[in-house]
């Protein structure tokens, strides 16, 4: 159950609030997760009447919820919400929203921002002049804080102006997928793996993020920002912070976050003198229509002929540490991807000596996280059947598929981040500290491609990455796992 406050959305009428923030709030209103009192108080732009809004509201659910959808369960819900029409240019639009909620609301307010960045400083301003960023009340800002470091301190400074750190909470929605904080549960909960987690007997590591969508849609955002600013700056390096950082001292946002920026800021820098070595740029191409895939090209998705932006991106990354050194870390990510599939591969070391006259496989641990979320640990064993000499090996897979033990719903990752904000636990959202060191690291990188005057290679919609990302892995010896 949430801590009874009110629910502030900036952006209500955007494409996130659609998809996925009114459906989360209305799975927690479902299941009992919303206090009794709990008021929506939903803003843009537009004017619009409550009962207006709340029929679009409750269009959005019904396509997300299908048949979770419960026409009384949602009139019970609409009746939370309110709407104010709010325009963060004109400081006047924030008096209204302060009477609004003067009038009708709670004392203790979460807002949530799901709008460009580009207005964030105009909205705390707003709040602030209307006394409404005084504590306990705290925001909550979507991704992307800046498209470099410089501007990602110039927007948290802004923020800060009005809200203090401890109650300023930066989503990665990846933090808020089950999938995810079971990273945590299997590490830490677990004892037979910490010994073995390490360079000692760990050889590499490998997280994918692949999808099977493009560009489109939001050509103008990722146009400007790539896959390396869209999904390695947030989503990628928050996995890899899960699974190489020191065991934290508790569950408490301090002792994660702490644990996790100690990860960042030992990644080794990527220079103009190794850039090359290290990373591969992608764009997709056209065409495999015939596959069922979109036949646009990155080019056309974007409207943009000359684009010079990635949507696919490999990276050799070093975690420059006792537990890691030596161990490459390969990330991966790109958009009109064969399949939809997010992964984290750890292959250990050979077997120091083969006994069986042959090689042995080393093992690999596969935690795919979505669309399926399996666990699969590759072991060699005795191939059944009688031998005249020595013991042929096969490799097999201790499976554990999540999906035969969870009969829940796969939940909005968003339904967690709401509900923690709204009780005021930080534990899943991003410390300024994490996203400066990770800002700084990204922008190594491109500023090295900027200096070796690096343009993605083309890849096929449909395909699995440019052929370079394979050099990126030979090089050392290794191969992806595909
Ligand atoms: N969409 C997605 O899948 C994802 C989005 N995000 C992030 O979430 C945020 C929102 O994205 P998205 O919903 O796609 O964006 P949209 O462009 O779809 O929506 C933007 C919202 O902001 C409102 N808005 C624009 N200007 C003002 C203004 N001056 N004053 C008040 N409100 C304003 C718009 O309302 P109106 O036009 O009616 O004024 C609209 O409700 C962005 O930061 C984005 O990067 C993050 C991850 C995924
Ligand atoms: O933040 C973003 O994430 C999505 C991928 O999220 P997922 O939950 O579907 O894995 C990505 O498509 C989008 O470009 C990016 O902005």
């Amino acid at each position: 159950m949430s801590t009874a406050c009110t629910f502030v959305l900036f952006g209500a009428t955007g494409d996130l609030a659609r998809r996925m923030l009114f459906p989360s709030l209305y799975f927690l209103h479902l299941e009992g997760f919303l206090a009794e009192e709990q008021k929506i108080v939903a803003t843009s732009r537009s004017e619009r009447e409550d009962a207006e809004f709340r029929e679009a509201v409750r269009e959005w659910v019904q396509e997300r919820a299908g048949d979770r959808y419960d026409p009384d369960v949602f009139d019970a819900f609409a009746q939370r919400i309110s709407y104010v029409s709010v325009d963060a240019s004109e400081p006047q639009s924030f008096e209204n929203l302060a009477q609004h909620l003067k009038a009708y609301c709670q004392d203790e307010i979460v807002f949530y921002l799901s709008t460009s960045p580009s207005i964030f400083g105009a909205v705390c301003q707003g709040l602030k002049a209307n006394g409404l960023s005084k504590a306990p009340n705290r925001i909550v800002v979507e991704k992307p804080i800046g498209s470099d470091l410089a501007s990602n301190i110039e927007i948290n400074e802004t923020v800060a102006e009005a809200f203090s750190e401890d109650r300023t909470f930066r989503i990665d929605h990846y933090l808020g997928k089950e999938t995810v904080q079971n990273l945590i549960a299997l590490r830490f909960g677990n004892r037979i793996f910490e010994p073995l987690w390490n360079a000692q007997a760990i050889e590499s590591v490998q997280i994918t993020i692949a999808e099977t969508v493009g560009a489109e849609g939001r050509g103008g955002y990722y146009d400007e920002y790539g896959a390396i600013r869209d999904m390695v700056q947030n989503h990628l390096l928050q996995l890899v912070c899960l699974v190489a950082m020191e065991p934290p001292t508790s569950l408490s946002a301090d002792s994660v976050r702490n644990e996790k920026v100690k990860v960042l800021k030992s990644l080794a820098p990527i220079t103009p003198e190794n850039v090359e070595h290290k990373t591969v740029r992608g764009q997709y191409e056209g065409g495999y229509a015939e596959q069922g895939a979109p036949a646009s090209s990155y080019k056309e998705d974007v409207e943009n002929e000359d684009s010079d932006t990635e949507s696919y991106v490999a990276i050799a990354a070093e975690v420059e540490n006792w537990r890691w050194a030596g161990v490459p870390f390969y990330l991966e990510t790109g958009k009109r991807m064969a399949e939809r599939n997010t992964q984290i591969v750890i292959r250990f070391r050979e077997v120091p000596h083969s006994i069986f006259g042959a090689e042995t496989n080393p093992n690999e641990l596969i935690i795919n996280l979505q669309p399926e979320e399996r666990i699969t640990l590759q072991i060699m064993n005795k191939k059944p059947g009688l031998t005249a000499e020595g013991m042929p090996l096969q490799e097999l897979g201790l499976n554990l598929s999540l999906a035969e033990h969870h009969t829940a719903r796969r939940r909005i990752a968003y339904e967690q981040l709401i509900l923690d904000a709204l009780n005021d636990n930080p534990a899943l959202f991003v410390q300024r500290d994490e996203q400066e060191a990770a800002w700084r690291w990204i922008d190594g990188i491109i500023d090295a491609w900027q200096a070796r005057g690096m343009r993605p290679k083309s890849y096929r919609s449909g395909g699995t990455g440019p052929s370079s990302k394979h050099s990126l892995t030979e090089r050392n010896g290794h191969s992806w796992y595909e």
